[in-house]
């Protein structure tokens, strides 16, 4: 998927928390998108995804403007998000919220569901336990086979290590690594270190504003931690 954004404006009130915020995801590639607490990361993805409208800019999916699309609508054209704090339905087994994702796409039953469901093996254990059940870890792994049930062309993910054990983080990282080259990822992530190791490109944002791309090749831990110390 080509996946542009346009001088993105946002709003809440009188605050401007979006400012011109542009760039492009290349197909297959991994853009980490950095900055300090408050710096706008969370209100960005929820534009891209429609959950929240922009006051202005546009988003571009293989170059159809989508920037009045629903969230549904993007989903059905390959985008899946998985929100900071996971939002899986703790009333539903774990089962129920991997198969209602993937009755919604058309996707249960096929080898799709079963091959995302491969990639988290903790999840066929927990099958019958309700998602509220598990560990943050856990919820975690249930909310990445949620999104990959999809078959997405593009994963947005905020934050998918915050509040996460290493081993965990570590299994996530591999799976994303895995990913890459098949589908796009945008990662929002703090955690340095994870963020080095997964991300082709590295965004910015201060203030709501880009103030730097860069390919992951040029841009040294000291300079990235500029970006996202407090
Ligand atoms: N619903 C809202 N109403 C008003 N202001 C909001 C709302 N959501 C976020 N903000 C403000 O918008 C700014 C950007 O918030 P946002 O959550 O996008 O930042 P972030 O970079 O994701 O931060 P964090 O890393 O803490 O999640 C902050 O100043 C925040 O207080």
């Amino acid at each position: 998927m080509q996946f542009r954004v346009e001088a993105l404006d946002q709003h809440y009130g009188s605050a401007q928390v979006l400012r011109q915020v542009g760039f492009e995801i290349a197909p297959g590639e991994c853009l980490a998108v950095l900055g300090r607490n408050g710096a706008g990361k969370s209100t960005l993805l929820k534009c891209l995804m429609g959950v929240i409208a922009p006051s202005a800019g546009r988003v571009l999916i293989d170059g159809a403007d989508a920037t009045s699309w629903s969230p549904a609508r993007r989903s059905r054209a390959g985008l899946a998000y998985v929100p900071q704090g996971r939002e899986i339905f703790s009333e539903l087994t774990v089962g129920e919220n991997v198969e209602a994702a993937a009755r919604a796409h058309g996707t249960f039953g096929t080898p799709a569901m079963e091959e995302a469901l491969d990639l988290f093996p903790v999840l066929r254990e927990m099958w019958k336990r309700p998602g509220g059940a598990l560990s943050g870890g856990q919820q975690q792994q249930l909310a990445l086979a949620r999104a990959l049930v999809t078959q997405p062309q593009l994963l947005i993910l905020d934050e998918p290590t915050e509040g996460i054990q290493p081993n965990i983080v570590a299994l996530i990282g591999e799976v994303l690594r895995a990913l890459k080259g098949r589908i796009s990822i945008l990662l929002v992530e703090q955690y340095l270190d994870f963020a080095i190791e997964t991300a082709d490109a590295f965004v910015i944002l201060s203030r709501g504003a880009v103030v730097e791309t860069g390919r992951a090749s040029t841009m040294s831990r000291e300079h990235l931690t500029r970006f996202i110390a407090v």
